[in-house]
């Protein structure tokens, strides 16, 4: 990693520290609670799959009709599949192949060579339970990159920062002679994602009877943080339920940035939270991507889109992989709920926050000592040790 042309980094706004750290903990413990209420009801709930392929259509009618549909998936699970995407077979299977070649065919000290101990923004390889969402032991491995305006078809507008505000490369990658084709499979399949994302946000405006061009100037250089992720098969089977002795994947979670765009391999494992605090299992859809609202949304719209809390269990015999991408906006915008979301007399429930930095604390929540933390940091008469968690 160059470090070199840093900027001055910017110090994080105290209300998006606050937010990132304090306000994600409740917001999360007040889904957990409410959806132990016994008088609460699935009615509502359910995960639409979408056609969006009349959403590339001339017609804005026949786009509106695509928003109205998003509309009200988001108002209601937060959560939808979407089929007629236009993202090509090979370049999906494709990057599923590099996470299961990355996560097998990499040797030990070339993944430790990317280690995200050594990350600042949280990139790079992490091992199984290095870091952890709420405090369980996750049963996952992982390889984190983020944007650079080499993987943006449009080659970006040349300003984009690092989610603190400076601008040296923070992605880590495999040598091309470790894993060969990697990057380049990576960048295919970054560039066709990001085009459908900036494609999906003008939607996402349509459906909030905004312009359709609402967020455009947001996203000329946007966050776009995506995960390969390997989830091994348990030893033994795990019926759903609601034990803490089950192995979890990943944790109990809400998104952090607009809207997620999930493509995984075909064995399940995605739980959504029901109003009711049963879990959901998303079942596979070939082809399809499943979106859900993030924290972004849910704060920009007054919390009419649903930031779903959900989490990864593999309960099936099979590894699991997945290619999370968490579409962001450029990390200086500030997040604040939109006029038009709030009827006459209503407050915001959430303060104004700015984007890059409320990743990067929800970041460093994840591990006891933050990103870029390395045990040479640390004086060792105070003790301690990486990888160990927070809450
Ligand atoms: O792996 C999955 O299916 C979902 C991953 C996820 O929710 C996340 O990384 O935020
Ligand atoms: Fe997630």
């Amino acid at each position: 990693m160059a470090t070199d042309t840093r900027d001055a980094p910017r110090l994080p706004d105290a209300t998006t520290y606050e937010e990132a750290r304090n306000g994600a903990a409740a917001y999360l413990q007040s889904r957990l609670a409410a959806a132990a209420k016994h008088d609460v009801t699935d009615n509502e709930f359910e995960v639409p799959v979408i056609d969006i392929s009349p959403s590339f259509s001339p017609s804005l009618e026949d786009r509106q009709a695509v928003a109205a549909r998003i509309q009200k998936a988001c108002t209601t699970s937060g959560f939808f599949y979407i089929t007629g995407h236009g993202v090509p077979q090979n370049v999906r299977d494709g990057i599923l192949q590099q996470a299961e070649r990355f996560m097998h065919e990499l040797s030990m000290d070339k993944k430790e060579a990317l280690h995200l101990k050594k990350n600042k923004f949280g990139l790079g390889w992490e091992p199984s339970n290095y870091t952890s969402i709420a405090g369980d032991e996750e049963q996952k491995e992982v390889f984190n990159f983020a944007y650079e305006a080499e993987l943006d078809p449009t080659g970006g507008d040349g300003l984009y920062r690092n989610l603190d505000g400076t601008k040296y490369k923070g992605n880590m990658w495999p040598k091309d002679e470790d894993l060969p084709g990697f990057y380049d499979a990576v960048k295919e399949y970054y560039g066709a994602v990001l085009g459908l994302a900036r494609h999906l946000f003008r939607l996402f405006a349509l459906s909030l009877n905004l312009p359709e061009t609402y967020f455009d100037s947001m996203t000329t250089h946007p966050g776009g943080i995506a995960r390969l992720l390997y989830y091994p098969p348990p030893k033994n089977p795990q019926p759903v339920s609601p034990s803490s002795e089950e192995l979890i994947g990943l944790g109990a979670h809400s998104d952090y940035e607009c809207f997620t765009l999930l493509l995984a391999s075909s064995t399940p494992g995605l739980e959504i939270l029901k109003p009711s605090g049963r879990w959901h299992v998303a079942s596979y859809i070939p082809g399809a991507f499943i979106i859900n609202v993030a924290d972004f949304l849910m704060r920009w719209t007054n919390g009419r889109y649903k930031s779903t809390v959900h989490r990864v269990v593999n309960r099936g015999t099979e590894a699991r992989y997945s290619v999370p991408f968490f579409f962001s906006v450029n990390y200086d915008t500030v997040i604040e709920t939109l006029p038009t979301c709030l009827k006459e007399g209503e407050e915001s429930t959430w303060k104004p926050i700015r984007a890059g930095e409320y990743i990067l604390e929800r970041l460093n929540a994840t591990t006891q000592y933050g990103m870029g933390f390395q045990e040479q940091d640390v004086d060792p008469k105070l003790g301690g040790q990486s990888g160990t968690h927070l809450q």
